[in-house]
């Protein structure tokens, strides 16, 4: 089956752990050229694809460290041409028995590099245009202490010689400084020559050429017959999944939307009605709430809280997939036509998810365990069908606008598949499911009143398991806290809190401590990712 790295020209980013892998590849995808990030320790066998180039990115190992990650060397002998930053640099290095050692200051901020060298032929190309001297950002507490054999300088800085480093012959470079940040201002530039001037990569990953691909992929692998049951949340994500599988397979698909007892208020009557009236796309609503609110009795813990609900959704598809197949089997003995087998599951599982789980060792895997990754049932019948995994949220969201979807629907904020159960910090009940709905609501309708909901990346409200003392009427109340969050991000690996203006805060507070019963106090979370995430739990 034709993967994606097989109708673009990819370039292979070889992730050694850094915190700044995944903005690599963004970098290559902004420049319309398709990039995918693999543990650093993939051997060249297993990739069964050739790339166009590939990119070594940073890491907090020391290549001399007796547990430090190293690439397979025979990615050197490819003949594709390959850029090493930061560890990246001290790798290639060190593959080609230079010396890297703990500088005597580490390095951490701005800097400038001077180009040291040009017009040696094409191997100094990758400064090419930029100028003499370049702002860079650097990271780093290792650096060359001598060149390898068959390389020399292209650029330096003032405490390092060795900033930048190519091949006397062969494509191979190394730079210490990180251009994939933005306090780097060339770097983009810089990341453009390697990938368009050096690996001449055609800049076509545009969603345009995507769709057509995309879907003509998917009838491949359904098959004639094969039918798909489609988990759909009214999110961005599967509602842009579900139009492309219903543009590819038509009513072969079967979208399944799951009352999980922990949706937004109303969530489930909006999303039908906003997916059948202005998608076409045919959604059932399976009421499963008694069945998640009974598992969840009395659960507190929020990894345990997430591996239930993964798990119990994957129980309810599996139940309507047979109560599909049940039907067809009926409709046939009456003697209509012989339907497919309902073989997969849609989900609009996105690249991030995937990146948080494959990272080499997995430092953030263990974070939280999203329920469609981490959270599915190990012995699953349905197979997996994710037209999204390799996107990112803005390629999502521009795609989903090709697709016609209507504006609302495309900058919705993102909600998770464990909803209100990882929002209620304490044992989920019907009562604290309606206390939040409610909260969630007010905030979410004032935000919009204020004409603020597509300046903030994502809003909501958490109920905490905590009481606090208030008066109302004269009276002491004894009540629960409502947090509101709101951060403004990107790619949702980083974050920054919101900064309200007061009034929409008073106006909020006011509403959801006069109307919600329950609740007499309101405070706002002021913590950014990292250190904090996003959610609570
Ligand atoms: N209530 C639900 N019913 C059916 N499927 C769901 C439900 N909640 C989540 N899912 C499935 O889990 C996937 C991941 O959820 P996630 O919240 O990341 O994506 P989304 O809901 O499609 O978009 P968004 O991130 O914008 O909320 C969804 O794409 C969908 O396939
Ligand atoms: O579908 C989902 N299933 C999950 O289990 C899950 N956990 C977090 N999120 C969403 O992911 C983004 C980042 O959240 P965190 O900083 O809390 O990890 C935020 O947008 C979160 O809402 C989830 N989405
Ligand atoms: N950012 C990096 O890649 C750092 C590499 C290595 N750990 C150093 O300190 O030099
Ligand atoms: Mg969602």
């Amino acid at each position: 089956m034709a993967e994606i790295h097989d109708q673009f020209d990819t370039i292979l980013i070889l992730d050694f752990g850094s915190q700044y892998s995944h903005l690599i590849t963004r970098r290559c995808r902004e420049l319309k050229v398709y990039a995918e990030l693999m543990p650093c320790t993939t051997l060249l066998k297993d990739i069964h694809f050739k790339p166009q180039g590939i990119i070594l990115s940073g890491s907090p190992y020391s290549v001399y460290d007796s547990d430090a990650p190293h690439a397979d060397p025979a990615i050197f002998e490819l003949g594709v041409p390959i850029l090493g930053i930061c560890y990246g640099l001290q790798e290639i290095a060190w593959n080609f028995k230079g010396q890297v050692a703990k500088c005597e200051h580490r390095e951490y901020g701005h800097a400038t590099v001077q180009r040291t060298r040009f017009g040696q032929g094409s191997v100094d190309a990758l400064f090419e245009d930029l100028g003499d001297e370049m702002q860079v950002w650097m990271s780093h507490g290792d650096q060359l202490q001598d060149l390898p054999k068959d390389f020399h300088v292209i650029g330096q800085t003032e405490s390092a010689p060795f900033a930048a480093v190519a091949h006397n012959t062969k494509p191979i470079y190394g730079i210490q400084f990180h251009p994939e940040v933005t306090h780097s201002p060339k770097g983009k530039a810089v990341i453009s020559r390697f990938v368009l001037g050096i690996c001449r990569c055609r800049a076509n990953w545009t969603m345009e050429e995507f769709i057509g691909k995309e879907i003509s992929r998917i009838i491949d692998i359904c098959g004639p017959k094969g039918r798909v049951i489609g988990a759909v949340s009214g999110g961005v994500d599967s509602s842009v999944a579900a139009k492309l599988m219903h543009e590819a397979i038509g009513d072969r698909f079967h979208a399944i939307m799951v009352d999980n007892g922990v949706l937004r208020l109303d969530e489930a009557k909006q999303v039908h009605e906003m997916l059948n009236k202005d998608l076409g796309v045919n959604l059932t609503v399976v009421d499963a709430s008694e069945l998640f609110l009974s598992r969840l009795e009395g659960v507190e813990d929020p990894e345990q809280k997430r591996k239930i609900i993964g798990n119990t959704f994957i129980n309810v598809f599996e139940a309507e997939a047979a109560k599909i197949e049940a039907a067809a089997e009926e409709e046939e003995k009456q003697g209509g036509e012989a339907k497919g087998l309902v073989e997969w599951l849609l989900q609009g599982t996105l690249y991030p998810d995937v990146i948080e789980s494959i990272s080499f060792k997995g430092p953030s895997a263990t974070i939280k365990t999203h329920h469609n990754v981490g959270g599915l049932l190990k012995d699953m019948k349905l197979k997996l069908i994710e037209p999204l995994r390799e996107l990112f949220k803005d390629e999502v969201r521009a795609l989903g606008r090709l697709l016609s979807i209507p504006a609302p629907l495309v900058q919705r904020h993102p909600f998770p598949g464990p909803g209100l159960a990882i929002r209620i910090l304490g044992p989920v009940t019907r009562e604290q499911v309606k206390v939040l709905q409610q909260a969630d609501n007010i905030y979410i309708e004032e935000i919009r009143r204020a004409n603020l909901y597509n300046h903030i990346s994502q809003a909501f409200a958490v109920l905490l398991p905590v009481k606090a003392v208030g008066v109302m009427g004269d009276k002491r109340t004894y009540e629960q806290v409502i947090a509101l969050r709101a951060v403004q991000t990107e790619d949702f690996m980083t974050a920054d809190w919101y900064v309200f203006p007061a009034e929409v805060l008073k106006r909020i507070s006011s509403r959801i401590t006069n109307e919600v019963k329950g609740v007499n106090r309101v405070t706002y979370d002021i913590s950014s990712k990292p250190p904090a995430t996003v959610e609570w739990l």
